[in-house]
Parts: C-alpha cells; structure tokens; sequence
C-alpha cells in the first residue's frame, strides 16, 4: 500500500514538478514578453513623442519654399512687366528726368505710351506706370491733389514731344483760370507755331478745330485707305500730319455744342491723331481715354495704385522746347530719297510709250508729287537761285524715272553749264566703275564751250528727223503709234537737261542764234516723237533769253519753280515767293496759280544715297551697254584712244589716195576727230596760226601721226623741221615715233630742205610716195629762207611748195606764230592765200583771220581759249569749227 502510496506520491510530485517546471518556464516567457511589450511601447512612446516634432519641420519647410518661390515669382513678373513697359515706352518715353533727352519714334513706327510714374508691387521691383496718348487716345485728369495732377501734365507732353520729330506734336492750350501759366515752361515751341493758346471762351473754336482736321485728315489723308495715321505711318514709313493735342485745363460749363464736338474728338481723334489732356472737363466713357486720379497720398491710373513721378525739371521743359522750335524753325529735315523709288523687285517695269511719270517729292497731305513728261506736258522749264536744290531736284527726278523705265524706255542726255562736276558721276569714273545705264552723254565743265551745247541740240535735231522719217513711213504721226507699228525698233523716249541753259543762248552770236533755233524746233517737233526738253536755269536771266521767243516759251508747260523763283511761274503767281527750304512748286499749267503743287524733295544728290541707286541699276544694264560719253570740257583727249584714229589704217600697196589728217577732238556728241584730207589736189596745205607753242605742238603732232598710220613704211616721207627751241622736245618725240620715214632739219639746214624739194617738184611723173612738210615756227627761219639757195630763196621755194606740191603728193603742214608773219611769208599783202586750204587758229583773234583766209568780212566769231583751235577747210566748211586739241602722245 505504502507503495502504492510512495509510487503515487513520486508520480504526483513528479507531475507537480513537471508542471512547475513548465510553469517557470511559461513564467519567464511571460516575463521575457512583458519586458518585449514594454521595451517596445517605451519605442512607441518615444516615437510617438517625436512625430510632431517632424511634421511640423515638413510643415515650416513647405511654407519656406512656397513663399520663396513667390517672392521670386513676383519678381520675375514685375521684372518682365518692367521690361514690356520699358520695350512699350522707350527712351524718352520713361527715362528718368536726369538722364532724359529726346528719342523721336523712325518712321513708321509707333511712338508707344509714356510714363507718369510707377506701379507699386510688394516685394517685387517698381513697374513703370504708362499712359498711352500719342496714336491710341486721351488722358483724363481728376481728383484733389491739384499739385499732383500740375505734375502729371508736363510730363505727359514733355515725353510725347520727345517720342516725336521735331515739329510732329502740336500743342493747343485752353487754361481760361491761369491763362497759359499751367503750360508756361512750353512757351518757346509758339515760336515755331507748335504751341498755340486759345483764351477763355475759345473752347468752342478750338473744338470746331480739332473736329475739322479730323474731318479733313479722314477725307484727304486716310481717304479710305487706311483705318488711321498709325496704319498709314506702318504701311508706307510716312506720317505725313503731326499729332495735335489739345490740353484743356477747367473752365464753365460746355455748351451743347462744344460737348458735342468733344465726344467726336474723344470718339474719333486717336485715328487723326488728335488727342485731348483734359483736366476739369468731363468725358465721356469710351475704350481711347485714360482716367488718372491723384487725391492726396494715392494716384490711381484706371484704378490701379501708381506712385507718380517728379514733374520734368523747368529747364529742361524750356531747353527742350527752345531746341525743338530751332529745329523747326531751320526747316523740316530732308525726306527720304527712297520714297521716290518702287521696290526693286519693280525696277524697270513702266511702259514709255505714252510719257514718262515719276514721283518728284512729297504732297502736304502726304500724298507723292508726280511729274509727267509726253504729249503733254511735254517739255519742262526748272528755275531756282542758286543753292536752293536745283541740282538735286534734277538728281531725285532722273532717279526716279530711272528706277521705273529700262534703258530701252528712256535715254537721258545731259549738259551742264555751270561750274562743277556732279554730273560726272552719271559716267562711269576713276573712282566709281558705275554709269548710269540710261545716260547717254554728260557734258560738264562745258561753260566756255557752248558750241557744245549746239552739238547736242543739233545731235537731237537729227535724231528728231530720224523719228520723224521713221513715222512717216509707218504712216503715223506720233511715238506710241510708231512703236506699237514698230516694236523692234529702238524708240526710247529721250530727256535732254541742260542745267543753265542761258548760256547757250547768250550773246548774239551764230551760236546763241542757232541754238534758239535749233531749241524752238525740238520744242515744237519733240513733243509727239518722244524727245522732251528739261531746261534749268538759276536766274531769270535764263527765262529772259526765252522770252522773246513766245513760241518757244509755250512749249514748256511744265513748270518747276525752287524756293524764290522768279519769272518760272506764271505771271501773278508768286506761290514760289513763300516755300520753304528743299520745296518746289510743280505746276503743269504753265505755271497758272490753279495748277500749283507743292512738293518736298528729297535729298537726291549726295554720294552714297545716289550711288546705291546707281549701283543697282548699273547692275541690272543690258549685257550690250555701254557707259554714257563723258564730254569734259577741262579733259585733253588721247589721240590714240580717238575712235576715228582707231579706224585709220595703211593700204596694201601704193600710197592712200585720200590721206587724212587728224587735227583734234571735235565738240560733238560722239568723240569724232576734224579731218584735214589731203588729197592731189590745189591748196591742201595746212597753216597753224597764233603763238601757243603746246597746242600747235600737238595739232602738228596728231596730223603727222594720223598721216603716219595710213602709209607702210617706206611710202611717206616726213620732213620735220623745228625753228623753235620750246617746240624741239614734242618736235623730237615724233620724230623718234616716225623713225625712218622722218628726216629732221633745222635753221641751218630747212633752205635745203626747201631747195630740195621745190627744185624736186619740176621733176616729170607723180611720185610714188608721199611727202609731208612739218615746219614748226616756221616764221622763226625768215632770215634763212629769204636768201638764195641756188635760183631761189628759201621762201619762193616754200611758196612753190605750197602752190605745186600738193598735187604731187607733198603737203606742207606749217606753224606760223601769228597771221601777218603768214603773210608775209607768203608774199606780203598780195599774198597767193588761197595755197592755204586749211587753217586752224589758236591764240589769233576772229577779225584777224578776215580777208581772204575765211569766206565774208570781218572773219569768224572765233574768241580765243585755251587749248581750243578754230578749224577751217575752205574745201568743206561754210563756218570754223571749234576743235580740242590732242594731249602731247607722251
Ligand atoms: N531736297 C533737299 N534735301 C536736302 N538737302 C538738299 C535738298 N536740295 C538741296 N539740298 C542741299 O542743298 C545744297 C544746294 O543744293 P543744290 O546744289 O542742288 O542747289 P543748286 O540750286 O543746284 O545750287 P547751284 O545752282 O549753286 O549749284 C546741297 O548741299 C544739297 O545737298
């Protein structure tokens, strides 16, 4: 039993301790876990502690970055509204006053707003506050601050003069309580007629004024063309009205009327530019006005808090003001010369079969000037004192049409008379390779060689008969007929101009006679053959030489009268008597006051905008063209370059039998030489008279070269004997150029010469050759010669030589220093003259050269000029013809 009892007393303590031991073990698991539990609530606790903490941190950095980021923000937006404000309103539109002078708007662009102050943003920088007035509408003033609103004032106006030219704001004052003095520091611009005050009760006027320009600008200026001046201004670079603003400072009640006219100019004014700075006035609600309220501590423009500036400094008001009126007064600046231009992309494409029309200048309403030349008008007259731009005009008028018509259209030809040489610049130039591809001569430096201007118009006259011939065979009567039967033919229109054109028609000469003639013909014929006259002139002595022509005056129906012309319009017009600097009337009534127009000229003449021009058009010439005959009267011509010497060349065999002697240049449209011809015939001989060693040098000297050029060598025989010591060195030079054909001879030796050959002549048959005597200072040998050598003197030999050489082949070329040495030489008063079949005087007066070397009495009219000669051929000549004697060939 005790067992038992034992056993199961082991079993249960063995149980209980199983169980304590498992229970222990539980315990120190549950013990284990509550220390875990704890451990991880303390981290809990702990955590949970420091959790706001960290979002507060997020929360404050959050807030940082976003008020960073608007601060920048904001100042990047202030910065850009600053600088759309500064690009809206630049330069004297908002600069500081300290640094402010004008910045007039170029043409065509818009002169933008104006600042009055500055727009106040928290944390960014001050935006320029702007008002626009000029091109876009009206300011509107009110509100207590009435120091504030004097402030705004000036410098609304001051800004907006300098946005403009000189002369485009015109200002116009109503102050009936301080009678102008609200606009005092602008007095000066009334000077200029840009400031003009109406006092109390001339509101009504004033209105009626605005609202009439606007009703004319509408009618004649934007004339349905364009919306507005600012439009017209965008499209064509032209503002052809200035802005007028009206500042109207307080004042009664309105009528009905006058607040009639006021709401059309605040409606209808920005588009004329006519603007209003009102002050005291109601206006009306309308899109084109800006309202500005200053009380006391707070300006608002259309609501908007501004901090407005400082008014401009009173002096600079003034200064500013004075200068603009200076400038005005000086007169308007030159306009543009490419406003008489088309594009380019539109050169050459007129037609001139019916006239010729080209813009000369600016109308008032801005509207260009034409110029038109055909059946009518046909012919112009210019006339201008002196410096008033008569050259330009002629310069702006030739350009324009040169840019419109192709050289096959048009051909230009002109001649100056007066001194200068801006006319050389239409021929191509040392400096400048460019011609102008329609010009066809230039003469200039031409005021001592009026035979000149004859050999153009007696050029035209010819090419007028060639018209008219054309025409009468095509069985039409005028150009547009003829090319349209004709269109291969070359029928461009011609314009002559002769600048100071009186000087061909001075004096009572042969010249002046013929070149009336000749003149009062191409006036008449020209106008239905395309040939049109432009005659210029600076004094009325010019149109005088015309007036006793009527019929020739008639003709020239277009009238272009410069600043203080006399006598170009008709005779009661005196609309030339008033323009101002670079204007011009152009009338193409003859000058009757109903055909007046006045037109500003662009400046044409000078340099570069001339040269651009005449670039391009060079650039565009026909691949056959060639540069226009410079003929300049102070120029030596080459002989080498002489087209005729050019064309001169040797036979195969034999002698020439019509030899010609080239003497010198003629005056003529075409470079051509005066021709001695020597052929076996009586008298051809050739005498140089009158003591100027160079020019007798030189023509001797072209006539033994030109000779020379037709003979081989061998077959001429050139005899060269020099008498003066200042002739040896061109004496020498040919002949060392003639080399064997040239026998040289002096004082001592020319008797043998002389015995030589006139003993020769007797001999029978005609020689093979050639034989020239060129005798310089001929009349230096007088001693030698008239002694005998053998049967004869040297001079009975010369005179032989002269009398029966030529038709055996033996001319004498000879020099004599002075018309009575001549004779003499040739016998005394019974001199056998006629052995002189050719002459060409130098320094030897008209009346010398009398009695039996030139057909009539009292010789020719022939005043001596340097290196000119007087050429006459009893042979070929009825009248001496002037000719230019070649320079030295070395
Ligand atoms: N429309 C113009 N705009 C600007 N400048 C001009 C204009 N016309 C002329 N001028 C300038 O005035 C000056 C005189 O002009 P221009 O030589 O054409 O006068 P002119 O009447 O031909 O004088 P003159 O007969 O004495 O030669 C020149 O310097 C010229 O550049």
């Amino acid at each position: 039993m005790a067992d038992v009892r034992t056993q199961l007393v082991s079993r249960v303590r063995g149980m209980l301790s199983e169980a304590l031991g498992a229970t222990r073990n539980r315990l120190a698991d549950a013990d284990a876990d509550l220390a875990a539990g704890r451990e991880r609530l303390a981290r809990v606790r702990r955590a949970a502690a420091a959790v706001p903490e960290r979002v507060g941190a997020a929360r404050d950095r959050r807030l940082a970055e976003i008020d960073a980021r608007h601060t920048a923000r904001i100042a990047d937006l202030t910065r850009r509204a600053a600088a759309a404000a500064q690009r809206e309103a630049p330069g004297a539109a908002s600069a500081p006053w300290d640094r402010w002078r004008p910045t007039p708007a170029g043409r065509g662009e818009n002169p933008g707003a104006v600042r009055i102050g500055t727009v106040r943003v928290p944390g960014g920088e001050p935006v320029p506050a702007l008002v626009p007035l000029l091109d876009a509408g009206h300011v509107h003033l009110a509100g207590g601050d009435r120091d504030g609103i004097a402030a705004v004032v000036p410098a609304l106006l001051l800004r907006s003069i300098g946005r403009a030219d000189p002369g485009g704001v015109r200002l116009s004052g109503y102050d009936p309580e301080h009678l102008g003095g609200g606009l005092a520091g602008f007095a000066p611009l009334g000077t200029a007629g840009l400031l003009t005050f109406v006092g109390p009760g001339g509101l009504g006027r004033l209105l009626d004024d605005l609202v009439e320009q606007i009703r004319r600008i509408n009618a004649t200026v934007l004339a349905g063309e364009y919306a507005s001046l600012r439009a017209l201004a965008a499209a064509t670079g032209r503002r052809p009205e200035p802005w007028r603003v009206a500042v109207l400072l307080g004042g009664d009640e309105l009528s009905r009327h006058e607040r009639g006219q006021l709401d059309r100019v605040v409606r209808t004014g920005a588009a004329c530019g006519v603007h209003l700075v009102v002050r005291g006035i109601d206006l009306p609600d309308d899109p084109t006005v800006t309202r500005v309220v200053v009380e006391p501590g707070d300006a608002r423009i259309s609501g908007l808090p501004v901090r407005l500036d400082p008014p401009p400094p009173a002096t600079l008001v003034t200064e500013t003001c004075r200068e603009v009126a200076s400038r005005v007064n000086a007169g308007p600046p030159p306009a543009p010369f490419t406003d008489l231009l088309p594009p380019p992309e539109e050169y050459w494409r007129e037609d001139s079969a019916h006239g010729l029309t080209a813009p000369i200048g600016e109308g008032p309403h801005g509207r260009p000037v034409l110029l038109s030349l055909g059946d009518y008008p046909p012919h112009a007259l210019i006339g201008g004192p002196s410096g008033t731009g008569k050259t330009n005009l002629i310069f702006a008028w030739i350009g324009a049409l040169a840019a419109r018509y192709s050289p096959a259209e048009l051909e230009f030809y002109l001649l100056d008379f007066k001194e200068g040489v801006s006319f050389a610049r239409f021929a191509q130039g040392r400096r400048d390779p460019s011609w102008l591809p329609h010009m066809r001569l230039v003469g200039i430096n031409v005021n001592t060689d009026r035979e000149f201007g004859l050999a153009l118009l007696r050029f035209l006259a010819e090419e007028l008969r060639r018209r008219a011939d054309a025409a009468k065979k095509h069985e039409v009567t005028k150009l547009a007929e003829l090319r349209a039967v004709d269109p291969t033919g070359h029928w461009p229109r011609i314009v002559a101009v002769v600048d100071e054109f009186q000087a061909l028609l001075a004096g009572r000469d042969v010249v002046a006679r013929e070149a009336a003639d000749l003149l009062e013909d191409l006036a008449r014929r020209g106008r239905s053959q395309g040939i049109h006259l432009v005659l210029a002139s600076q004094d009325v002595r010019g149109i005088e030489a015309l007036w006793g022509r009527p019929a020739l005056v008639a003709q020239f129906t277009l009238r272009i009268a410069l600043p203080k012309a006399l006598r170009i319009l008709a005779e009661r017009n005196d609309a030339a008597q008033s323009l101002p600097r670079y204007h011009a009337v152009v009338n193409a009534e003859s000058g009757l006051t109903e055909g007046n127009e006045v037109a500003r000229i662009p400046s044409a003449s000078d340099w570069e905008t001339w040269s651009e021009l005449q670039h391009r058009l060079w650039r565009m010439r026909p691949q056959d063209a060639s540069p226009a005959r410079l003929f300049d009267g102070d120029a030596i011509p080459r002989l080498a370059e002489a087209p005729d010497f050019r064309a001169l060349g040797a036979p195969e065999q034999g002698v020439p039998r019509n030899p010609v002697a080239l003497l010198g240049e003629i005056i003529d449209v075409q470079s051509r030489s005066a021709a001695l011809r020597l052929p076996r015939a009586p008298g051809r001989n050739l005498a140089v008279l009158g003591t100027r060693v160079d020019e007798a040098c030189a023509v001797l000297d072209a006539a033994a070269r030109s000779l020379a050029r037709q003979h081989r060598p061998g077959t001429a025989r050139f005899s060269i004997a020099c008498l003066d010591p200042d002739a040896d060195p061109a004496a020498r030079a040919l002949y060392e150029d003639l080399a064997d054909d040239a026998a040289w001879y002096d004082e001592e030796t020319v008797p043998e010469l002389m015995a030589e050959v006139g003993d020769g002549l007797g001999a029978p048959g005609t020689p093979n050759s050639a034989h020239y005597l060129l005798l310089y200072a001929v009349d230096a040998a007088a001693g030698q010669l008239a002694a005998k050598a053998g049967r004869r003197t040297g001079l009975e030999q010369l005179r032989r030589i002269l009398h029966d050489g030529p038709e055996r082949r033996t001319h004498v070329l000879a020099w004599w220093r002075g018309v009575a040495r001549m004779r003499t030489d040739l016998g005394g008063p019974a001199a056998r003259i006629e052995n002189i079949g050719a002459w060409v005087a130098l320094d030897v007066q008209g009346g010398e050269l009398g009695s039996s070397l030139y057909p009539g009495t009292g010789g020719p009219d022939w005043y001596p000029r340097p290196w000119r000669g007087l050429f006459f051929d009893r042979a070929v000549h009825r009248t001496g013809q002037v000719i230019i004697p070649y320079g030295p060939s070395r």
